[in-house]
């Protein structure tokens, strides 16, 4: 099967980006990339610092220029941040460099899976179920908008939407 040079998850938080993308990439002997962890490692800090030190604002500049760099190599599972579709320059680029797969994961799931995470600084709200539900309506267009492929992920286990993206997969190559 030949595969695209590049396959890009998007989806909320929790949706299941960072762990679905290392197993797909292991299962198609590809290498795996994290936008979030390259911004990590090459900032020295944690997300939520770049967030208390240069506002969500810094954070996004650092997101388009990790992605762009990142979508230049080939062979390669690359999970996004949630917010990375946000920008309309970041999802033509995302979508023109890569198979776009959307997981897309209904907001009382990525709840329940994000609740007791205090690693995503947009969630350190009084209520962040609500922002959950808020962000998932003002986002949904946009990860559809970039998608190639929408994946249903509320229920299967992370092997069980590794499968469902490599059928997905298979169907695209065949076309
Ligand atoms: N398909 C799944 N079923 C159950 N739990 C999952 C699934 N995918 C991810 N998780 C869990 O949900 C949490 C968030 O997953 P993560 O991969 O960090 O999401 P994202 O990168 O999209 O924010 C993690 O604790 C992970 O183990
Ligand atoms: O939704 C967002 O805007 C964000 C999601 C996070 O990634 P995950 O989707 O992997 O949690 C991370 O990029 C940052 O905290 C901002
Ligand atoms: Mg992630």
């Amino acid at each position: 099967m030949n595969h695209p040079r590049c396959i890009v998850l998007v989806g909320m938080p929790g949706s299941g980006k960072t762990t679905v993308g290392r197993e797909l990439a292991k299962r198609l002997g590809l290498r795996f990339m994290d936008s979030d962890h390259e911004i990590e490692v090459r900032t020295g800090v944690k997300i939520p610092t770049i967030f208390e030190i240069e506002g969500e604002e810094g954070f996004r500049k650092r997101e388009t220029h990790t992605l762009d760099e990142l979508t230049h190599e080939s062979g390669m599972v690359l999970a996004t941040g949630g917010g990375a579709v946000i920008k309309p320059e970041n999802r033509a680029l995302l979508s023109s460099r890569g198979v776009v797969i959307y997981l897309n994961v209904p907001p009382h799931v990525l709840w329940e899976r994000t609740r007791h995470d205090r690693s995503r600084p947009l969630l350190q709200v009084p209520d962040p179920r609500g922002r959950l539900q808020q962000l998932f309506v003002a986002r949904d267009p946009l990860y559809r908008e970039a998608a190639h492929v929408i994946v249903e992920g509320g229920r299967g286990t992370p092997h069980a939407m590794v499968r469902m993206i490599e059928k997905e997969l298979q169907t695209l190559c065949e076309h």
